[in-house]
């Protein structure tokens, strides 16, 4: 019997949206996946054809562009980070509405232009993105990577601004921060391994079309 498909979810907030999109595609995960004493990582679903593993989101990205998933479901945040070769990433699943963008503290914005500004220190998840977007108008970002509370190093002196998600805009307000520049808009993607889209084509192309039809 062929070995089932690998569907790389994330463990985080996008989980919560991507559920009933699974669903809608006829993709139930096994009791255990709701279960949060259960230790698994790997999860049967209602379809033999199909089992899911459940990593943190950046990543869903390295299983699917290393072929240990076959697909995935990720943010473009992550995909513009890493900028994978091996990934194709057909359908924009309409959930995860977030943005990318540079953030300082409110003080520092009243007197700032960031048209003067040629080298910058920026506190980021994302050092990929950062300096690509400095870099396309001639300012040279240096990175301090953090893995999260990126809303802290301003003010405790690791780097005067960040680059971080924004949703709401609550998380830089309570902490003294404006958001200054918008990098990008951010969702998230439906991601397949290219071999796998060409060596599983039968069983891969009707999941698709299926996340196609339940995300429009
Ligand atoms: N505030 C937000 N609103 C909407 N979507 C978001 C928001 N923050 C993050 N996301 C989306 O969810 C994804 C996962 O977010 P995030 O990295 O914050 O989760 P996490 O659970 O903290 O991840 P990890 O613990 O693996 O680092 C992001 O890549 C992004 O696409
Ligand atoms: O604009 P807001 O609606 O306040 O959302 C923005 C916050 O959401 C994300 O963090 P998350 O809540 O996922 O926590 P973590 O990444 O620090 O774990 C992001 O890193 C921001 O801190």
């Amino acid at each position: 019997m062929t070995e089932p498909l690998i569907l790389a979810v994330p463990k985080g907030r996008i989980l919560e949206e991507a559920l009933p999109l699974l669903a809608a595609v006829g993709i139930v995960p096994e009791a255990a996946f709701s279960d949060k004493n259960s230790r698994a990582l790997r999860f049967a679903t209602n379809n033999p054809a199909i089992d899911l593993i459940r990593v943190r989101a950046f990543d869903v990205a390295t299983f699917v562009a290393h072929g240990a998933a076959h697909l995935g479901i990720v943010g473009s945040d992550v995909l513009a980070e890493f900028d994978y070769s091996e990934l194709y990433a057909p359908v924009d699943l309409g959930i995860g509405h977030c943005r990318i963008s540079v953030a300082e503290p409110v003080a520092l914005a009243e007197q700032d232009d960031p048209r003067g500004w040629s080298h910058v220190r920026v506190a980021t998840k994302y050092p990929h993105i950062t300096r690509a977007h400095f870099e396309a108008r001639g300012v040279q970002a240096e990175c301090v990577k953090l893995n999260g509370a990126m809303e802290l190093a301003p003010v405790l002196g690791l780097a005067p601004r960040i680059v971080d998600l924004v949703s709401s805009g609550r998380t830089l307000q309570e902490n003294g921060l404006v958001e200054v520049e918008v990098i990008a808009q951010v969702t998230s993607r439906l991601i397949v391994n290219r071999a796998a889209f060409k060596t599983r084509a039968s069983e891969v192309v009707p999941l698709v079309d299926g996340f196609r039809k339940a995300a429009a």
